[in-house]
């Protein structure tokens, strides 16, 4: 029997495992595909080049994965955002300079008074506990668009406010309580670093892409990690877990589980989990995001001055960043689809998707834009062992109803992801530190019940 087993390998499974292995546990690892890393998967572009398909960006906030990064050898590098950015609204692409574009200053106020209010409510909502304050409970009821009716008076406004929260979460208002954003304000240090573009959650990348983080403890890990090993059942009781995998059956005295919450459900479980914890798990949801990356020789558009930066509130791209490798060469424009951007172009065949990616990058970058030497494109929610990104939500009512029970173990079984952070909630640094919170809660079992048997 080993001590422990952890189920993913995403950076949340493979962080946890790491800590108990140092610690002297005795631990496998069971992942699902035949790589490490989950929701961050590098792109190869060139000769020792690559970009990020998946999360990629850390901010100043973001310490632990920093701090990671620094154990494993991977270091970071400043995000390309020098020049203007591009705002495209109502048929015309705009430069401006700061975070927001203030084309239109009536929303723009609007907006600003908005981010005021939301960032004060913010600052009384208890991470550990959201919907514990009796306040909290009638933002929850709220979705954000209901709120963004109430409270916002430009139509410009609502539309910035709806592009933040698409870029940020990957959601559509409608489908978030006030409750949820606030919460994920909150748990990013606040809705100004989540979006400044100049020190905010995209100041940094990591050299050679953020999934080698994943891949060096992947290998400091070696044979206590197995690939393409989905688990299909867990049995736990007062003796121990019995973990069925395809082609692998582990013994151990504790399971740690650090898959999204919306995938538990296809994991069986003998026994049957408790009633609120299976109903948590459908009523979490999750975003839904289209990355593309568009590769050029050169990134063209720093010589006109354009960081690379755009947001647009029209067609199924709604955001652009700068993604080239350190040395800009070759030039790289990663392009998100977010909610309902991501979920139209799902209805297209494949060859029109990418030509309707491509016009959406000449509007902004011109016609070099149109004929990328390479085009890459990742549907997160395509993913078996994903279904769906950045990270999984509650809709109205979820936190009251399944917050106290997110990070609660059951029995043997002690959950990880990013799902389960209180700071940075979605993002990998919130993937790291749940990690670390959950090698914490199986350590403390394991040396209790070694306790007891001693
Ligand atoms: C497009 C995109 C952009 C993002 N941008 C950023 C960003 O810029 N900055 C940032 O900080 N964060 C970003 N994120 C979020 C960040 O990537 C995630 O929060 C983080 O990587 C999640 O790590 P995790 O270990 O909790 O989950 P995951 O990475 O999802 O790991 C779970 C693992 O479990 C495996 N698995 C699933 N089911 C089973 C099973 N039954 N048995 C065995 N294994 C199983 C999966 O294959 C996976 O490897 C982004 C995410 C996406 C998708
Ligand atoms: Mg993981």
């Amino acid at each position: 029997m080993t001590d422990a087993v952890v189920v993913g390998a995403g950076l949340s499974g493979l962080v946890c495992a790491r800590r108990l292995a140092g610690a002297g546990v005795d631990v496998e690892v069971l992942e699902a595909r035949d790589r490490v890393g989950g929701r961050t998967l590098n792109q190869a572009i060139g000769p020792g080049q690559v970009t990020e398909l998946g999360g990629q960006w850390a901010g100043p906030q973001h310490t632990a994965v920093r701090r990671l990064a620094a154990e494993v050898g991977v270091e970071t590098f400043p995000t390309h955002i020098a020049g203007r950015h591009l705002y495209h609204h109502a048929g015309r692409a705009t430069r401006y300079r700061g975070d927001v574009p203030a084309r239109m200053p009536l929303g723009l106020g609007d907006f600003r008074l908005a981010q005021a209010r939301l960032e004060r409510l913010a600052r009384r909502i208890d991470l550990d506990d959201p919907a514990g304050a009796p306040w909290a409970r009638r933002y929850d009821e709220m979705t954000v668009e209901t709120w963004m009716r109430r409270h916002m008076r430009t139509r410009s406004g609502r539309s910035l406010m709806r592009l933040t929260i698409k870029a940020v979460l990957a959601v559509e208002p409608r489908e978030i309580s006030l409750l949820g954003w606030l919460f994920y304000i909150a748990s990013g240090g606040g809705l100004d670093s989540l979006i400044r573009t100049d020190g905010g959650y995209q100041q940094d990348r990591f050299v050679g892409g953020s999934q080698e983080i994943a891949l060096r403890m992947a290998a400091d890990l070696g044979q206590r990690l197995r690939l393409a090993t989905p688990v299909r059942r867990i049995e736990h009781g007062r003796d121990g877990v019995r973990v069925h995998a395809d082609g692998a059956v582990v013994d151990a005295r504790s399971v740690v589980v650090a898959i999204p919450p919306h995938l538990h459900p296809t994991i069986e479980f003998a026994p049957g989990l408790p009633a609120v914890r299976n109903q948590l798990a459908t009523a979490m949801s999750a975003g839904m995001v289209t990355k593309f990356v568009a590769v050029y020789p050169e990134p063209f558009w720093r010589e006109a001055g354009l960081s690379g930066h755009a947001t647009s509130t029209e067609g199924p791209i709604s955001m652009t960043f700068d993604n080239s490798p350190p040395d800009g060469s070759p030039g790289a424009l990663v392009a998100f689809a977010l909610a309902d951007g991501a979920r139209a172009l799902e209805a297209m065949s494949p060859a029109d998707r990418r030509g309707v990616v491509l016009d959406a990058l000449v509007a902004l970058y011109g016609d070099r834009a149109s004929t990328p030497q390479q085009l890459h494109e990742q549907c997160w929610a395509r993913e078996q062992w994903t279904r769906g990104c950045y990270v999984g939500y509650f809709g109205p009512g979820g936190w009251t109803s399944f917050g106290s029970a997110l990070r609660r173990p059951v029995g043997r079984i002690v959950w990880a992801g990013a799902e389960t952070a209180t700071h940075g909630h979605g993002s990998m640094d919130g993937a790291v530190t749940a990690g670390e919170r959950a090698a914490e809660e199986a350590l403390a079992a394991l040396r209790l019940e070694a306790g007891v048997r001693a």
